[in-house]
């Protein structure tokens, strides 16, 4: 707990640095230098108060402010950029100025001083990492040989659904073990988490689901909070909220994590000698660490932050657009049924609907580029800063300048998507958008250098779970309630998940043998 006095110091400095602030924006606005049409906006802004601005009043903020908005606080200036020729401007004509991440003190204290890639500076590192990720971890041949895992834990989860089927079930929860069950088998060859009164016995469990995902919640908690060490620098040593000793100690649960992970894998490495055979993510981490001819050594620290990387990046970003799927879909069942008519045609209902299947499902497609229109994961995505000074449509920006893409904005704009507030999935069938870095309009990975490297395993993820959902169950809302009073609040910060979890309630429509594992 902390003591009133620490709290009443704390909101003192807070207030004469909010003053300061003002005085900065007047002193140094003129830094960025705009053209004529609308004025930025001089805000006191901060990651902090962008995350936790509900996402549709920074909307109406850009709508009036133009495409481009100043918001400072501090020593740095931060642009959001909220059109999608913005978005263009900064992810593909200025990628590389771009392609830095801003350092925080969870890059600092939580990723192993900055070893991972996520939050990694440009650099060889991140190259390297990236280079890692792309050829290695994430190549269409890797991610098929992995797909047997897939399979496994979709019909796993399909059968424990089918176990709960017609009574309330939160969704979120099925869904976040399904993801960080696939992800932990893939990338650490194991799940390393029980379940308590779970008939799987998982020997090597050192953590339980619940506190693998309590750290995770808290790793993404941490690593977008506004930290005023951050932005006012010679303020970090004070840690005057107290994340950094937060980060501290999520960084030593981590540890204890990864440490048994890898003394395990080394343990079976050196067991195995000459014929060792990669079967998982760090395995192949481990085999890379030993190559001498990597541009820049894997340090024991790269290898975690790497698999840091690895376990977090996945687990939320699929089960929360999921979540948004079947809320969006429940509302309006004509819409499941039309998917599920599509879903009857192509498969049948006589077997599981497979990968192999989902480029012969342009509805289910729909579906989900609408769900990333109107939810993206990552409404901001992560923040680029500016590593030298530049000229951006016009626009002097000066290095060091953080600039947010705000994707959930792009997502409703009238001149791009018409009635951009209803779901219509139909909007998407027979357009050439894509969610690959491309369309400039539709960005939930992002694109250009700093583009998620992971998004055909996500999409691969996300593809198969819609599919198994709608095939395989019935949906309705507790209590016959009816879709239109279903909340479809978000919780704001830096990413967008419902505010409150959707509770539904599934019945089978397959014959029920295709239920049983
Ligand atoms: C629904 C699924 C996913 C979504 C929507 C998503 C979205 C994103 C976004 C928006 C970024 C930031 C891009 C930028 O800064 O411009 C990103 C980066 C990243 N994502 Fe994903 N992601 C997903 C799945 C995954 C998975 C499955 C993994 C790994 C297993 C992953 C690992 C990463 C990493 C390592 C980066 C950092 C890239 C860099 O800074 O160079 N993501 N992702």
């Amino acid at each position: 707990m902390e003591s009133p006095s620490w709290l009443l110091l704390s909101a003192a400095l807070l207030a004469s640095l909010a003053f300061l602030s003002v005085i900065f924006i007047r002193r140094r606005g003129k830094q960025l230098k705009f053209p004529p049409g609308p004025k930025p906006w001089p805000i006191i802004g901060n990651l902090n108060l962008i995350g936790s601005l509900p996402h549709q009043s920074l909307h109406k903020l850009s709508q009036r402010y133009g495409p481009l908005m100043q918001l400072k606080f501090g020593s740095y200036p931060v642009l959001v950029a909220s059109s999608s020729e913005m978005a263009k401007e900064f992810l593909k004509s200025h990628d590389q100025i771009f392609a830095t991440r801003p350092p925080h003190a969870a890059g600092k204290y939580v990723m192993y001083n900055y070893s991972d890639v996520l939050w990694a500076p440009y650099g060889p590192h991140w190259r390297q990492g990236r280079k890692i990720y792309l050829n290695e971890l994430f190549s269409s041949k890797r991610l098929e040989s992995f797909e047997y895992i897939r399979v496994e834990e979709m019909r796993a989860f399909v059968s424990r659904l089918y176990g709960l089927s017609g009574k309330p079930v939160v969704l979120i929860e099925q869904l976040s073990r399904l993801t960080l069950s696939n992800i932990s088998r893939m990338v650490l060859g194991n799940k390393y988490f029980g379940v308590s009164g779970d008939d799987q016995v998982v020997s090597n469990s050192i953590v339980s689901l619940q506190e693998l995902q309590e750290m995770i919640n808290e790793f993404f908690f941490l690593t977008g909070v506004f930290n005023i060490g951050d932005w006012i620098p010679g303020l970090d040593f004070l840690d005057l909220q107290g994340y950094v000793k937060r980060m501290k100690a999520l960084k030593k649960k981590l540890d204890r994590f990864q440490d048994h992970v890898f003394d395990e894998h080394e343990q079976k490495k050196k067991e195995s000698s000459k014929d060792f055979v990669a079967r998982d993510m760090v395995d192949l981490l481990l085999q890379l660490a030993d190559d001498p001819d990597l541009d820049v050594k894997l340090t024991y620290d790269a290898l975690r932050g790497l698999t840091l990387d690895l376990i977090s990046g996945g687990t939320d970003s699929t089960a929360v657009t999921v979540e948004w799927v079947i809320s969006e879909l429940i509302k309006q069942p004509q819409l499941i049924t039309q998917a599920t008519q599509e879903l009857d045609r192509v498969i049948g209902r006589e077997r599981l609907v497979e990968e192999r299947d989902i480029p012969q499902l342009p509805y289910l497609d729909a579906i989900m580029k609408e769900t990333m229109r109107k939810h993206p994961v990552a409404p901001l995505l992560a923040p680029h800063m500016a590593m030298e000074d530049c000229k951006v449509a016009g626009y002097d920006i000066r290095k060091g300048t953080r600039v947010f893409i705000n994707t959930w904005g792009i997502g409703r704009d009238p001149s791009l998507w018409e009635q951009p507030e209803e779901f219509r999935p139909e909007r998407f069938l027979g357009r050439n958008i894509d969610v690959k870095g491309r369309s400039f309009e539709l960005l939930p990975f992002s694109a250009g250098r700093r583009m998620c490297p992971a998004y055909n395993l996500g999409l691969k993820m996300i593809q198969l779970s819609i599919a198994n959902l709608l095939q395989t169950f019935n949906w309705k809302l507790p209590d016959n309630a009816k879709g239109q009073d279903l909340n479809m609040e978000e919780a704001p910060g830096i990413t967008a998940p419902r505010k409150f979890p959707l509770v539904a309630v599934m019945e089978p429509r397959l014959p029920l043998h295709l239920y049983e594992i």
